[in-house]
């Protein structure tokens, strides 16, 4: 990005200073997690700031237009994802250099986002919905959403990319619960943070994990994913690891979208009633809409955008500069960890007016085309972005319609979400799920 001015050195970035240990975990901590820490670090530090890791210097970036303008930047520095670090002897695509990568999302993208597997998968995927709401409804007792929708978005995408499998909901509901342990676990050891996970449990939910993806890579019929990445020459063992990545990528994101524009509209009744009024009309007395209606739904597209830019499921994203670079009015140094603040772009005031509002008309036409092109990237930016944005997108406003329509949803604390990601915050309100006697 070309600035007036003169070129001021990283040093001259502004930042927390360092806590005990010469780092700033200790702040990240006390901030619930990252999510939060980077919010608050934009908000007293501007646009561009720093901070500091164990093992680098990062600058976070809060501004659309620096982020447009490194989106070559080609690294990932995994030190930056710990929980991730436990998969890396299984060899998975997310640790893997750029090339491998690159021939990777060749095969993958497409069979992930195949239109007309979408459109064959969707009367399926409305009974599947609907049977999950059911026996949420038919139990009188309050659920754990966020629980519930992360295992229904897993059991969709299992849907998507390994056809139906006898039991799979039951290999479903392993997965999730093999992954609850997971992130939590390992970023509280990386903050130095007790959680409940323990590390057997851990061992253990890791065990489960490649015991399943091996079963369904050698025991399932075929899917279309499996055959287009076998075509590609992948191995048994990359296909597990492929399979383990597009879980990991599947897991706490789509159901989080949803869980979390679910407890909006219990919040903001004006913009549920407007959604309702829109899902009326749209499917006329029908209980789900068709897939040719899906983008008929537009104000259910708005609002599940609102959704995720105020809860954005990856809340950053690392890469680290090869050479020097100018990075706004500064220039940094080579091996320097950027780190794009997505959470913070998306509160951004400059860019989103009252920034904590829920507002899904921010996402009508004309508002979206005077934001610069970077503002809304709940996918990530360049040539590692998420492979999954598009059939996320799909299931998520599938899901919506379906609950909105059909269920009516609520909770003592009007919708409150506790993070999820959080180290040992709280936790959200359960929540009683009723059908709706009319559409
Ligand atoms: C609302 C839902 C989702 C959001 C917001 C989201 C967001 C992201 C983001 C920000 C990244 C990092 C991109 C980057 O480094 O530039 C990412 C990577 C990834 N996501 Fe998603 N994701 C979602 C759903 C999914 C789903 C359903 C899948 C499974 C198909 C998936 C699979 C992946 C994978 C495999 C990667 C790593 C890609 C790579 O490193 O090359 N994601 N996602």
């Amino acid at each position: 990005m070309l600035m007036a001015g003169p070129v001021l050195s990283s040093s001259d970035i502004p930042g927390p200073p360092p806590s005990a240990g010469g780092h700033n975990l200790r702040d990240i901590a006390e901030a619930g997690g990252l999510p939060g820490f980077q919010v608050r670090l934009h908000r007293t530090y501007g646009e561009i700031a720093h901070f500091a890791m164990p093992n680098a210097q990062v600058v976070s970036v809060a501004s659309p237009e620096v982020l447009e303008s490194t989106l070559d930047l080609p690294e990932c520095p995994m030190e930056l994802a710990p929980f991730l670090t436990p998969l890396a002897d299984a060899a998975n695509v997310l640790l893997s250099g750029e090339q491998d990568r690159a021939r990777w999302r060749r095969t993958v993208i497409p069979a992930l986002s195949c239109p007309h597997r979408a459109e064959s998968d969707h009367p399926r995927f409305i009974d599947i919905i609907e049977e999950s709401a059911q026996r949420w409804s038919s139990t009188g007792e309050p659920v754990a959403l966020e629980r519930e929708l992360d295992t229904l978005a897993l059991r969709l995408m299992c849907t998507s990319v390994l056809g139906s499998t006898p039991g799979q909901a039951a290999i479903v509901e392993r997965v999730t619960d093999a992954f609850e342990r997971l992130p939590e676990f390992f970023l509280g050891q990386v903050y130095g943070v007790r959680t409940t996970s323990q590390e057997p449990a851990v061992d253990s939910a890791l065990t489960t994990l490649r015991d399943v993806v091996t079963f369904l890579v050698d025991e399932v019929a075929p899917s279309d994913l499996i055959s287009a990445a076998r075509r590609a020459g992948q191995s048994s063992k990359d296909l597990v690891n492929t399979l383990l990545a597009i879980l990991i990528g599947a897991h706490r994101t789509t159901g989080t979208v949803v869980s979390h524009a679910l407890r909006q509209l219990m919040r903001h009744r004006d913009v549920a009633k407007r959604l309702r009024a829109e899902l009326k009309t749209v499917l006329g007395g029908k209980a789900a809409p068709a897939f040719h209606e899906l983008p008929c739904l537009r104000y259910l597209r708005r609002t599940l955008n609102e959704s995720v830019r105020l809860a954005s499921p990856v809340p950053g994203i690392a890469r680290r500069a090869p050479d020097g670079i100018a990075l706004g009015a500064y220039r940094i140094p080579a091996g320097t960890v950027v780190h794009y603040a997505i959470r913070a772009v998306h509160m951004n005031p400059r860019v989103w007016p009252r920034p904590d509002e829920f507002d899904p008309d921010r996402f009508d036409t004309a508002p979206q085309n005077s934001r610069p092109a970077m503002a809304f990237v709940p996918f990530g930016i360049g040539r590692n972005d998420c492979p999954g944005a598009l059939v996320a997108m799909e299931h998520a406003l599938l899901m919506l319609a379906v609950l909105a329509h059909r269920f009516r949803f609520e909770s003592r604390t009007a919708g409150k979400q506790g993070s999820r990601f959080s180290l040992g915050g709280p936790c959200a309100d359960p929540v009683r799920v009723r059908p709706r006697r009319s559409r």
